[in-house]
């Protein structure tokens, strides 16, 4: 029997599609489980770095995109700028009028932002699935949870202010809340039959990279939600 060498490519074609899409869905990053081969030339990893109180591994890798980002007028923002300049280049696309939904607080100490779902068991199942993540970055939201609402402020406390870290874990929930069909307001053409125009239920595929095999994490939040939408 001849036996190949394994040559791992810098990117698989097939998936630069997925990319693709995921990024526009999350102009903020993606975060896609270990192993998945994402396109090198549109992304590029989040180094471990980031992870220096690492505990266990995480089941996600995190990629930003490459893309270059508008300036921001924020106040704060040009206050971030000046103490930490690489991490607001990172900041800029989690932000509400350059790419994100995030805002950063007035002394630009914290990233805050709401979630809404469709009912509360998706906004558990939300809270379990970053609550594993934070686990393995070893950092923790502040955040309260009513009915189908999350509202979440990130921040670092030793040494004060904004992290890295924090800039992470807001794309954890950026992408956990895509998982479990964070509803966004959106414009959108009224689709026939529906009641409220001015919001919609996003959903990534099951057929994209965000998919976990069968069989594996046993610890992801399952699918319990059997409530009518709020
Ligand atoms: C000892 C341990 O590294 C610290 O307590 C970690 C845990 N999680 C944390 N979470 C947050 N949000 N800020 C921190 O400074 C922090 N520190």
């Amino acid at each position: 029997m001849m036996i190949l060498p394994f040559v791992k490519p810098r990117a698989l074609p097939c998936l630069s599609g997925v990319s693709r899409r995921l990024d526009q869905l999350n102009p903020s990053g993606v975060l896609v489980p270990k192993g998945t081969w994402v396109s090198q030339n549109r992304f590029r990893p989040i180094s471990d770095e980031s992870r220096p109180n690492k505990i266990g591994e995480s089941r996600f890798r995190l990629y930003l995109p490459r893309q270059a980002t508008p300036p921001s007028t924020s106040t704060a923002f040009a206050h971030l700028e000046e103490q930490k300049p690489d991490l607001s280049k990172d900041v800029l696309p989690l932000l509400v009028g350059t790419g994100g939904r995030w805002r950063l607080s007035d002394d630009g100490h914290a990233l805050e932002r709401s979630f809404r779902f469709l009912t509360f068991a998706k906004a558990w199942d939300f809270m379990t699935g970053v609550s594993l993540e934070c686990k393995y970055l070893n950092h923790h939201p502040e955040w309260s949870n009513c009915y189908n609402k999350v509202t979440v402020r990130l921040t670092t406390h030793q040494p004060k202010g904004l992290s890295r870290m924090d800039v992470n874990l807001a794309r954890v929930c950026d992408i956990i809340a895509l998982r479990c069909k964070e509803v966004v307001p959106g414009p959108g053409p009224k689709p026939p039959g529906r009641q409220n125009d001015s919001e919609v239920s996003t959903e990534v595929s099951t057929k994209d990279s965000t998919e976990l095999p069968a069989g594996t994490h046993k610890e992801t939040p399952t699918e319990t939600s059997t409530e009518t939408p709020a």
